[in-house]
């Protein structure tokens, strides 16, 4: 309550909204604040909705009167003003109007030109029919995880149409989604009345927060009433309190400093802590507000701590960036000397949390500070004795390699197959840390797990370039690619065999017809990866015998990937679209494994398109095939013969599609 609005710390990027009383004094206090906070409350509730209805009424009056005819040139003048830079001359602008017949000019034309346009009958031709019908949908290149909350639903589908018994899918659902938004005059009302007791009775936000009359303030950076009123257009009612502060030059609206909810750009831990989980939590995802492994702006924490692993003797042998290098020290060097200042040292400690084993010659560039004192600071931070002990090893071709068979058959196509990761926790990966799920169910870890990539139990990738730089063949393509026979895809990370430099990159193959798998330098690119590297056939989507169907636009040959089957990943326990399913009679679903659904019924690419033929009438001339890609099971589509330019794409749905359909 002392606080003055003038000197007010409205910009303190968070309240504490933890803030218990602790004594009955504070209770007291919480108790008066509420009362006022209730009176208000009130007071700003009956002079709103009474302009309200005043407002709505005087709206609806002029709605009543007939409008006074349009003055065209007048509104023509304005508009071609509205484009003139400061030295145009309105004469200049020529204004052209256009009208359907000669029976819309206007009286007063004022000087424009006026078109007026002719009327064209186009005579169909008697077969000209509309499109049928067909279900589209959201294109995307890869499967997002399905966000949607299954108790609530976003939108009623189908709601015009007679046949569709929306009853019965709507009592599926516990409430609408919209049911649960906040009227967004609730939201102005409690904005003016956080004001007037912000401002008015000089009320602290922690205290108004303690009262619990109003919706949060700022429980984060990203959500809480003062952040709600930056995101919508503010509503001018004459209840305003106009004599508080009113800069709006967009940090600072009606007196409250929005952009202080950002962290200053000195306070580089409140920075990266704000950044961070805007990543994908999945080190092996590379994106930001990631959809397939999560929304990562509410749902996702951020990564764990990261685990140092290179003591200060252990850093690779390299040339020295100066003679301030930490490679240069020697015994004359007093290491008491380095005496750096609280926030230099805060500085350098939350860039180590993130990347602890960073070569201090990298780090004396993000801090600036000389390479050698990082090193001695570092090392006060992260001593020797605390780094984790397998740091140093390091997983080689020799070792005798623990193979898993990651799946319950052996086969992780066969759809038993449920990836359990990744693991995140601290410790090594093995069967005596009850924290790995991956040591404890037995399978390998992947890129998408929080280890490091020396960990002894992830998947150790093949060696293919070694085994063919002999033989003339093409790498991963057999096999003899450990990879491709376990079912997974080559991580560049950890194979070796030359796929890391053509990921995303097609290149033009050479007209000496050399095939496309060679590089350059005469080495082979891995023939393991064809999803990661997401070179799709070329397809067109048209009519076929089946509705629209998926089409070759150019030869394709025999063990050509066709693409990706992608869509919505969902757990098939929650699905709850099978009313939908059947009332189209359209099923785009495709069983990842026992549990998981890939749905394109609303997001897809032209796979979604392909049709049903099977080997015994002679029509399929596609395969697919469930591949584990860094860890993640992922459906790809292959050629299992040749597929002549504008030939259908056919595969085997399999029986069950079948049953289903009847
Ligand atoms: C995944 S969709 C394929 C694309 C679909 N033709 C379209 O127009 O969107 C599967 C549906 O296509 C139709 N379909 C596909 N292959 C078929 C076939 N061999 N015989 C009859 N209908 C087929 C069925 O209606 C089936 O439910």
């Amino acid at each position: 309550m002392s606080l003055d609005a003038s000197t007010s710390d409205n910009t303190d990027p968070l309240a504490t909204q933890d803030q218990v009383p602790s004594s009955n004094e504070d209770d007291e206090k919480i108790q008066e604040n509420r009362t006022l906070a209730f009176l208000v409350y009130r007071e700003v509730w009956d002079e709103f909705n009474k302009w309200k209805l005043e407002d709505c009424k005087r709206q609806l009056r002029l709605l009543e009167q007939p409008l006074p005819p349009p003055n065209i040139a007048e509104a023509a003048h304005k508009m071609a003003s509205a484009f003139l830079t400061d030295g145009d001359e309105s004469g200049d602008v020529e204004i052209i109007y256009i009208c359907d017949t000669d029976d819309d000019i206007p009286l007063d034309v004022g000087g424009a030109t006026v078109l007026t346009c002719e009327t064209v009958s186009l005579k169909l031709p008697p077969d000209f029919a509309p499109h049928p019908p067909y279900e589209s949908c959201t294109p995307a290149v890869q499967t997002i995880a399905l966000r949607e909350n299954e108790e609530q639903l976003p939108f009623i589908p189908y709601a015009d149409d007679p046949t569709w018994d929306i009853g019965m899918y709507l009592s599926q659902y516990e409430a609408f989604a919209w049911e649960n938004l906040v009227d967004p005059d609730v939201e102005v009302i409690q904005f003016e009345v956080l004001r007037r007791l912000h401002f008015g009775h000089r009320l602290s936000l922690d205290d108004i927060d303690a009262t619990c009359v109003l919706l949060a303030l700022r429980p984060n950076n990203r959500f809480g009433l003062i952040y709600q009123m930056t995101q919508r257009d503010e509503l001018f009612w004459p209840g305003m309190m106009a004599e508080f502060p009113t800069a709006d030059d967009g940090s600072e609206r009606r007196g409250f400093n929005f952009r202080a909810h950002e962290p200053d750009v000195d306070d580089l831990r409140g920075r990266i802590e704000s950044v961070i989980p805007r990543f994908c939590a999945n080190p092996g995802c590379i994106h930001t507000h990631c959809h397939r492994h999560g929304n990562t702006i509410d749902d996702f924490a951020s990564p764990p701590a990261a685990v140092p692993r290179l003591t200060s003797k252990d850093y690779p042998e390299g040339a020295s960036c100066g003679s301030l290098c930490f490679r240069e020290i020697d015994s004359s060097f007093q290491e008491d000397s380095v005496q750096w200042g609280s926030s230099e040292v805060d500085e350098l400690r939350c860039i180590l949390e993130i990347m602890p084993d960073t070569i201090p010659c990298g780090l004396a560039k993000l801090v600036r500070r000389p390479c050698r004192e990082v090193f001695i600071e570092r090392r006060r931070f992260i001593p020797d004795e605390k780094v984790y002990s397998e740091s140093s090893r390091v997983v080689t071709a020799r070792e005798k390699l623990n193979y898993y068979k990651d799946s319950i058959s052996g086969d992780i196509t066969s759809g038993a197959y449920i990836p359990p990761g990744p693991c995140s926790h601290i410790g090594p990966c093995d069967k005596n840390n009850a924290n790995c799920i991956c040591a404890q169910k037995s399978v390998h870890c992947t890129r998408s797990c929080h280890c490091s990539l020396t960990c002894k139990h992830r998947w150790p990738g093949c060696r293919c370039n070694k085994e063919t730089d002999k033989k003339i063949t093409q790498t991963c393509k057999t096999e003899s690619c450990r990879c491709r026979k376990m079912g997974w895809e080559c991580d560049s990370m950890v194979c070796e065999c030359d796929n890391h430099s053509y990921v995303h990159r097609r290149k033009p193959r050479p007209k000496t017809k050399q095939p496309r798998m060679i590089r350059p330098d005469g080495k082979h690119y891995c023939q393991n990866s064809d999803i990661q590297r997401g070179l799709a056939a070329e397809l067109e989507i048209k009519r076929g015998a089946f509705g629209l169907g998926c089409f070759a636009v150019k030869k394709i040959r025999p063990d050509q990937f066709i693409g990706e089957y992608v869509g919505e990943l969902s757990v098939s326990a929650e699905d709850k679209r099978e009313l939908l399913r059947k009332h189209v009679g359209l099923n785009y679903s495709f069983g990842l494994n026992l549990q998981h659904i890939i749905d394109s019924a609303r997001v897809g690419n032209e796979t979604r398109y392909i049709n049903h033929g099977t080997e015994e009438d002679g029509l399929a001339n596609a395969s697919a095939k469930t591949t584990l890609v860094l860890g993640e099971p992922r459906i790809a589509l292959y050629a299992t013969k040749e597929i002549k330019a504008g030939g259908e794409i056919l595969f085997d749905y399999g029986e069950n599609y079948w049953i289903w359909k009847s």
